[in-house]
Order: structure tokens, then sequence, then C-alpha cells
């Protein structure tokens, strides 16, 4: 039986982030834990993008997955059904473009996009109990890691 895993090894990877500046006290702090993990896992090239909010991320990371110069893009932001009307519409349509975009290019695209109620649950998830851009971002190392195994 042969099992394929990727690791979490940085060395030789390029990964994009596009992060999402809407409730930009929480995208900020996922972005710094992103960074954290992918500086302390040696990763060679990390580029970040900034856009208004969720909804512009699919295109941009599809720009950025075209351009085939990135392992993987890792695409952070949060949406907060507090005020927002059309929660449902903006967290669907990232989630399907973001999906769209992975098996359109064949990179892998991590849907790192919380979805929350409020921003008290936003800040637990953004470096209060856990930083779930840390998080988000180990999963764009081992899918990185994977992709080149898989090659
Ligand atoms: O990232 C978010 N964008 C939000 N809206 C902006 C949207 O992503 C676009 O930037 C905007 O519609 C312009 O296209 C949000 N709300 O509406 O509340 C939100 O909670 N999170």
């Amino acid at each position: 039986v042969r099992t394929f895993e990727g690791g979490f090894d940085g060395k030789g990877l390029r990964i994009a982030i596009v992060v999402g500046r809407f409730n930009d006290l929480l995208t900020g702090e996922m972005l710094e834990g992103a960074l954290d993990c992918f500086r302390r896992h040696n990763v060679d090239a990390v580029d970040v993008v900034k856009v208004p909010g969720s909804f512009e991320i699919p295109l941009v990371a599809k720009k950025l997955a075209e351009s085939g110069k990135y392992n993987a893009v890792l695409a952070l932001g949060a949406v907060v059904r507090g005020e927002t009307k059309h929660f449902d519409l903006v967290a669907n349509e990232v989630a399907k473009g973001v999906a769209n975009v992975s098996l359109q290019t064949g990179v892998p695209v991590i849907f790192g996009v919380i979805t929350v109620e409020d921003e008290l649950q936003g800040l637990n998830r953004a470096g209060v109990k856990s930083n779930k851009g840390f998080e988000y971002a180990m999963a764009a190392l081992e899918m990185a890691n994977l992709m080149r195994e898989l090659k």
C-alpha cells in the first residue's frame, strides 16, 4: 500500500496569500498567524495581496494561481453575519469561487474564510482561543507538498 501525505517543510515553496480587508481586526490577525506559520516552516517566498472584502478573493486567487508562480494560494477572510444582510450570498459565493479556482487551475487554494455569527466568535478564531490563520497556513503547506509528491 502506498500512502501519500504532504509534509510541512516550506523549503522551496512559494505561497501567495490573498486577504480581505473587511473585518480587518479579524483578518489582520489571521494574516499575522499565517505569516508566523510560513516563517517558522521556512517557506522560501510569501506574497500578500490585499482586497477590499471576501467577495473579491476568488478573482485575485484565480490570477495568482494562473500565474504559475505559486505552489499554493491561501485565501483569508472573515464574513460576520451580525451586520451582514447578505451574509449567505457573500459566504457561499466565496466558497464556491475559491473551490472553482482550485479545480480550474490545479493549484491548491485553501479556503481560510471564517464565517461567524458575531465579532466575538471571530476574535476567538483570530487569536483569542486559536488563530485560524496559522491553521489554514498549515493546510496550505501540506497541500503544496502533497501536490509536488503526486506530480
Ligand atoms: O469579507 C467580508 N466582506 C463583506 N462585504 C464586502 C464584500 O466582500 C465586497 O468587498 C463588497 O461587496 C464589494 O464587492 C462582509 N459584509 O458584507 O459584512 C463581510 O462580513 N466580510
